[in-house]
């Protein structure tokens, strides 16, 4: 589909454009939409000469199909007015995701609008682009730096927290099965007093990313504080979340880890009741997980039964 508007580039600089502007003439009486005139960023922004853009279709949104629906919601929008002169057209417009001439994937705003409406069956329109992509990507990076925990890059405890409540309502109405997963590494005390802090905060990086390589999509994982994870697992009965458990911790301790060698880890496992609240199978989890470093560390237990009684 870009092939359709790709035009040899002008003498480019690399800097992006500002507002891109085309002037738009519309026939009331004809379907088509086309360019009276463009500004230089327009030509920046979508390739080609002020020569070459004279008489043809603006690009507004990449699709060519997509473009000649908003053509149409134009022309819908504009026959009313056609014979009304002074008439005010306030415009319509969106954000694209689209391709610069040169192929780079962009975020485009744009809007098309007009003062006034004139008589004679054309109307002239003036098309605004503007070229959002820098303040998109810098909004992604402030979003990625609220949900992440900066040593390991895993999803920290304020992002958990959100799933937690849309996994728990999702569970609540749906009534599928859901577990939580509390881990917390052995005798890390020792690792920070033995090798230093900088080898503690190795194994924690090292163990971030030998939960990623074992867990689904779906599965979310959070660094919860210090050396304490969470994993809460969607569609994952308690058996199955024993059993992942398990695996994790067969994985755990049999890497090797920086400098330190080998850890293990304790594990405490439960199944989200239907009826129970976040704080109630938080502090079932991690019963079980005090109960696993009771016995003697390196091994997973599972919660106690939900009591109605005992969440109040
Ligand atoms: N290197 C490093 N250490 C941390 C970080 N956060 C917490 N810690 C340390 O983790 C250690 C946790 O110690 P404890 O709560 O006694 O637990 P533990 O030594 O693992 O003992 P058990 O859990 O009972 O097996 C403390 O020494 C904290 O200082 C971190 O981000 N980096």
């Amino acid at each position: 589909m870009y092939q359709h508007y790709a035009r040899p580039g002008p003498e480019v600089d690399c800097e992006l454009p500002g507002h891109a502007v085309a002037i738009l003439s519309v026939q009331g009486s004809s379907p088509g939409v086309h360019i009276v005139d463009v500004n230089t960023d327009y030509q920046r922004l979508w390739g080609g000469s002020r020569e070459d853009w004279l008489g043809s279709e603006p690009i507004i949104v990449q699709q060519e199909a997509v473009n000649r629906q908003i053509f149409a919601q134009l022309h819908d929008a504009l026959n009313p007015l056609i014979n009304d002169a002074g008439s005010f057209f306030e415009g319509i417009g969106g954000l694209e995701v689209n391709r610069r001439f040169d192929g780079s994937r962009r975020y485009v705003e744009w809007r098309i609008t007009a003062m006034g409406v004139r008589h004679n069956d054309a109307i002239t329109l003036v098309l605004t682009q503007r070229d959002v992509t820098e303040q998109m990507e810098k909004e992604a990076q402030l979003e990625r730096l609220a949900t992440t925990d900066m040593l390991t890059g895993l999803v920290n405890r304020a992002h958990f927290d959100a799933v937690l409540k849309s996994e728990f309502n999702r569970q609540h109405r749906y009534s599928r099965p859901l577990s939580l997963i509390m881990l917390d590494l052995d005798y890390f005390k020792d690792i920070n007093d033995n090798y230093g802090h900088d080898v503690g905060d190795e194994v924690l990086i090292e163990l971030a990313n030998l939960l990623k390589r074992n867990l689904r999509k779906a599965d979310c994982c959070a660094r919860w504080g210090g050396e304490e994870f969470m994993l809460l697992a969607p569609e994952t009965s308690l058996e199955q979340a024993v059993r992942l458990a398990d695996k994790i911790r067969g994985a755990i301790k049999h890497t090797a880890f920086p400098i330190q060698g080998s850890v293990t880890a304790s594990f405490g496992v439960v199944e989200v009741h239907p009826q129970e609240s976040i704080k109630s199978a938080m502090k079932r989890a991690d019963d079980a997980l005090y109960l696993a470093k009771d016995k003697g560390r390196d091994q997973v237990s599972t919660g106690g039964l939900f009591s109605s009684a005992k969440q109040a």
